[in-house]
């Protein structure tokens, strides 16, 4: 049995980390961070846990969390973990963040496109980017794992396969991408109120998002060379969920089966994701709750291009499953372990 810490226990990424620990058997939460609700029971932040949570809201105090627990889950905002830990908390406890702390290995890079100073440049080599189909053995012996991106986690699960094979020309890529709202955390802002969202379907971040540099670097790392993409997401009125169509030129005829079999070398053996029967196009419904990625992808022989789709639930694979199957891995756990949530529909 592991202790475990999170600081930022009260945002959505937070809360359904503790909703995913609670059913772990070898996990016991010791830690419910927290900068608002200091001493107040976390039932009561969050009454779905009523008579099931009795702790109350810690602080955001990480050296003093890592004298206590094995490991610990920042699910902050940008630049918080960065700016807490230290050689001294890493030589304690296992961390990992859900943040882009640690994504992004060109710190130059990260502090452009996310406008803030990096404060702990020197664990940034270190960190391992925490997609577990891809980076499996990296994170077994990870201190620090850097958890991705909900749409990078998405759009680079759908691409990966055909990147990697170089199936298609990585530079023609254009993802198109859309996320509920709990995408934007639980923090009061106008853009999320209900009657913004509701009904409503928008683009933002347009040639900019914040999201590009990290696809652009885990699809680089996969073939290779630079890879520059296009990427627009946009904002739904749901609560959960990622949907990503992404297109891309291909570099040859193929056929149906080719491709499929591409995607079937890599993730025929991987449990979380499942690569739909012919022609099925992924939906976030068939997602919702659990860990599973749903990807798939179309031949469109007209346009010389291949359509890739993929569904995840932005808060389970997108963030706190994933950060679930990294512990997993980082302490020798089943990987599985405290993930089998069966999706939830309708
Ligand atoms: N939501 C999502 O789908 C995903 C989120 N993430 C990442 O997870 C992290 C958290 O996101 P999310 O849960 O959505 O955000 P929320 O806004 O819902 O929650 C933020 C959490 O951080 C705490 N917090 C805020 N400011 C500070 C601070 N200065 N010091 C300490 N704690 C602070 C808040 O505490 P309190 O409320 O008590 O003030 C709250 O617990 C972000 O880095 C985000 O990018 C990653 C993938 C997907
Ligand atoms: C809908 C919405 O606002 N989504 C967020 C991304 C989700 C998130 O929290 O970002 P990370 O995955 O990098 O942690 C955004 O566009 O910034």
């Amino acid at each position: 049995m592991i202790k475990a810490g999170i600081i930022g226990a009260t945002g959505y990424a937070g809360n359904e980390i503790v909703r995913l620990l609670l059913g772990h058997k070898d996990v016991e939460i010791a830690w419910y961070g927290s900068r608002s609700y200091i001493d107040k029971k976390y039932a009561d932040v969050y009454r779905n846990f009523f008579q099931i949570v009795d702790a109350k809201c810690m602080d955001d105090n990480m050296a003093a969390l890592a004298d206590q627990v094995d490991v610990i889950f920042t699910a902050t905002p940008q630049g918080l973990c960065a700016s807490l830990v230290n050689e001294e908390i890493l030589s304690k406890a296992k961390v990992i963040d859900l943040s882009a702390d640690f994504r992004i290995k060109d710190v130059a890079k990260y502090e452009k496109w996310y406008g803030i100073q990096h404060k702990s440049p020197q664990f940034v080599e270190e960190a391992v980017y925490g997609l577990c189909e891809i980076n499996r053995e990296d994170i077994k012996n990870a201190r620090l794992v850097a958890n991705p991106g909900c749409y990078p986690t998405c759009s680079t699960l759908s691409i990966y396969p055909l990147v990697k094979e170089g199936m298609i020309d990585p530079n023609t890529i254009i993802i198109d991408a859309k996320s509920g709202t709990t995408g934007a955390g639980r923090g009061a802002k106008v853009d999320n109120l209900y009657c913004e969202v509701n009904e409503n379907i928008k683009a933002y971040g347009v040639a900019g998002h914040r999201h590009t540099p990290e696809i652009e670097d885990q699809l680089s790392y996969a073939c290779g060379k630079d890879v520059v993409i296009s990427f627009t997401p946009h904002l739904v009125p749901m609560n959960r969920g990622i949907l990503v169509t992404a297109y891309a030129s291909l570099t040859k005829d193929v056929s149906y089966e080719e491709v499929k079999a591409v995607y079937d070398k890599y993730y025929d053996n991987e449990q979380f994701v499942r690569v739909l029967d012919k022609d099925v196009c992924p939906q976030t419904k068939w997602v919702e709750g659990s860990n599973y990625v749903d990807v798939n992808f179309k031949l469109d022989p007209r346009t010389n291009r291949v359509i890739m789709m993929g569904a995840i639930d932005n808060l389970v694979k997108g963030a706190a499953g994933q950060a679930v199957q990294n512990m997993n891995l980082m302490f020798g756990f089943k990987e599985n372990e405290g993930l089998l949530q069966v999706p939830m529909y309708p």
